[in-house]
């Protein structure tokens, strides 16, 4: 591992956008990603196929010290590509449902514990691009930039209604909404590193931004740090 290696963090609620402009940004810089909310979603996954509740601390803990998990970089033309215990997964993790339970195993202690050093692992040359909840205040506090993006809650459950239409059955736009928001809750109201910015972080409302502006203000302010060589 590289300590040097600088980080990007974004931090924020769910549909802000972090995912896609942390993929851009990664990808532009020639950076690795660090996508922890996957790491959650593999998790719960993870521990639907074998049976686990997601109450149960202590096994989830040892589950999540053990994970198989693989992280194939994007390439041109292709996504990143996640494969658990030898399967992709990559799709199946994105669901509601697993999002959901990625918010429960999330706020047990232990879990968040056991993927700590997993996640700190990213940190590599020449750089780091990290996307979640707790990036910028817990994973990576010394992070040169940090950003703390969010969004009106309407206006990210309609984001992931136009993700998700077309491609899981039943959706709807009212469902969306009642569950980003009981995300939103169980998420920064949690003891151990609940969703909040850090100290130092810049905020970014793309209720009214583009992708395309979110990165411009992010780049200006990588520019400003003189961070990406
Ligand atoms: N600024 C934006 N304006 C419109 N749509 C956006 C914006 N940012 C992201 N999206 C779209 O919203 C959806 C959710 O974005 P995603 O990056 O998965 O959010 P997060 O990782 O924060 O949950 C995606 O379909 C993405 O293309
Ligand atoms: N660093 C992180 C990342 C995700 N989590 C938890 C809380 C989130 O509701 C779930 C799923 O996160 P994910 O970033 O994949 O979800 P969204 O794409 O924002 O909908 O995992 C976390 O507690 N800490």
């Amino acid at each position: 591992m590289n300590n040097i290696a600088p980080v990007i963090t974004i931090d924020g609620p769910s549909g802000s956008g972090k995912g896609t402009v942390a993929g851009i940004l990664a990808k532009r810089l020639g950076w690795n990603l660090l996508d922890s909310g996957a790491l959650y979603r593999l998790l719960a996954f993870a521990a639907h196929n074998h049976g686990v509740d997601l109450t149960n601390e202590e096994l989830l803990k040892k589950l999540a010290a053990h994970l198989d998990v693989q992280f194939i970089a994007a390439t041109d033309g292709q996504l990143q590509r996640i494969i658990l215990e030898g399967d992709e997964v990559s799709d199946v993790i994105r669901t509601e449902s697993v999002g959901s339970g990625a918010s429960q195993v999330a706020a047990l202690p232990a879990v968040r514990e056991a993927l700590l050093q997993r996640q700190r692992a990213f940190q590599e040359a020449p750089g780091l691009v990290a996307d979640g909840r707790d990036m910028g205040t817990v994973v990576f506090p010394d992070a040169p930039l940090k950003i703390f993006l969010t969004a009106s809650a309407e206006e990210r459950a309609r984001r992931r209604y136009l993700q998700l239409k077309g491609k899981v059955e039943g959706v709807s736009l009212s469902s969306l909404l009642d569950e980003i928001r009981a995300r939103d809750e169980r998420d920064t109201q949690r003891a151990v590193a609940p969703l909040k910015p850090a100290a130092d972080a810049i905020q970014l409302d793309s209720t009214e931004l583009s992708i395309d502006q979110v990165l411009e203000r992010i780049m200006s302010e990588i520019a400003i740090r003189d961070i990406a060589g």
